[in-house]
């Protein structure tokens, strides 16, 4: 992460210590329109480490995506599925997902590009936090880099007329502005307390789940329509080989009808396989060795309707 603190030459006095100051901890779920730049930001807070941890995870919350470390405190960024209005059980327990999610945290930033005029999407998005009163709410404009300073000065003010913010700040993930401000400012922003997680945690989600995720995201490459929310990932086995440094991974890409198998599998396999190469990759990273990966295509008519069927897929 760079700083973006300004450098003089004069021997910068100690910092002031204020009587509240103190270690600070807490939870931050970012939320917003998809696109709007919330994974990216993310990943630049939480830096390239996509590590696995080894310790235990000390909450039940399943979705925990990064834990910022910093003298004063720690970020603890927790997923949600997005805020949409439910169509089928998934989107309902997604939904309550979100819900049981967003009461917990103590705050909510809601992100909008800098670069889109503000939409009923976004309105209806911020509508939502009213519900969470104790989250502190915070706006983030995202993708600074690909605006010019007059529309993201333009759309500070049209965020600020939303509601009343607890922070309004301007970034960029992939160009790395600000972001050392928006760590610092949003752990100011927490309640005094004990670190949550030791000092070296950075996710608490399994290996699993994010092995998983990767071949759900590969496998949506290029697919539209309805078929994204048709697809479901699960890890059956990974097996380490005891003469080759390898791991076999053996997964199953599930998904709701015979035609929509024919699309992922593609002419011949083709698709399946390029699927398969493309998650290999971040993979591999990940676990840190050549992965075989065999994904198996399978039907699971009306999974999302299924009570039983979302169990098992791990809904
Ligand atoms: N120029 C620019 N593009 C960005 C920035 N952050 C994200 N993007 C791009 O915006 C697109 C969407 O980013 P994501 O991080 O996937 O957005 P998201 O809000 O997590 O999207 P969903 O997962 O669909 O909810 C990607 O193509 C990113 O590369 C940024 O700071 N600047």
């Amino acid at each position: 992460m760079t700083h973006d603190d300004q450098n003089t030459d004069h021997p910068q006095p100690e910092p002031e210590v204020l009587p509240d100051a103190g270690y600070r901890a807490g939870f931050v779920s970012f939320v917003g329109r998809p696109n709007v730049g919330k994974s990216t930001l993310t990943n630049a807070l939480v830096g390239q480490k996509v590590a696995i941890t080894s310790s235990k995870p000390q909450t039940t919350r399943k979705a925990i995506r990064g834990i910022v470390h910093e003298d004063t405190g720690q970020l603890i960024i927790v997923d949600t599925p997005g805020i949409h209005r439910p169509r089928t059980l998934l989107g309902e327990r997604l939904n309550d997902l979100v819900q049981s999610t967003l009461s917990d945290v103590d705050v909510i930033g809601l992100c909008v590009p800098a670069n889109e005029k503000i939409g009923p999407g976004d309105k209806f998005i911020n509508e939502q936090l009213d519900h969470y009163p104790r989250a502190k709410k915070v706006a983030i404009v995202t993708k600074i880099d690909a605006a010019p300073r007059p529309t993201t000065a333009e759309q500070l003010s049209e965020v600020q007329k939303l509601r009343e913010w607890d922070l309004i700040i301007p970034v960029s993930a992939t160009s790395s502005i600000q972001l050392d401000t928006l760590v610092r400012e949003l752990i100011a922003l927490m309640p005094t307390s004990e670190p949550l997680y030791p000092a070296d945690a950075i996710t608490d989600e399994v290996l699993e789940d994010r092995i998983a995720e990767y071949i759900r995201e590969a496998s949506l490459e290029g697919v539209h329509d309805e078929l994204p929310h048709s697809i479901a990932v699960t890890i059956d086995d990974m097996i380490e080989r005891e003469d080759k440094d390898i791991l076999d991974i053996f997964a199953n890409i599930f998904v709701e009808r015979d035609s929509q198998k024919a699309i992922i599998i593609g002419k011949g396999g083709s698709r399946l396989r390029d699927v398969g190469q493309q998650a290999r990759i971040p993979i591999e990273k990940l676990v840190g060795k050549q992965v075989f990966l065999s994904i198996r295509v399978k039907v699971a008519k009306d999974w999302q309707r299924d009570p039983k069927l979302l169990g098992r897929l791990g809904f």
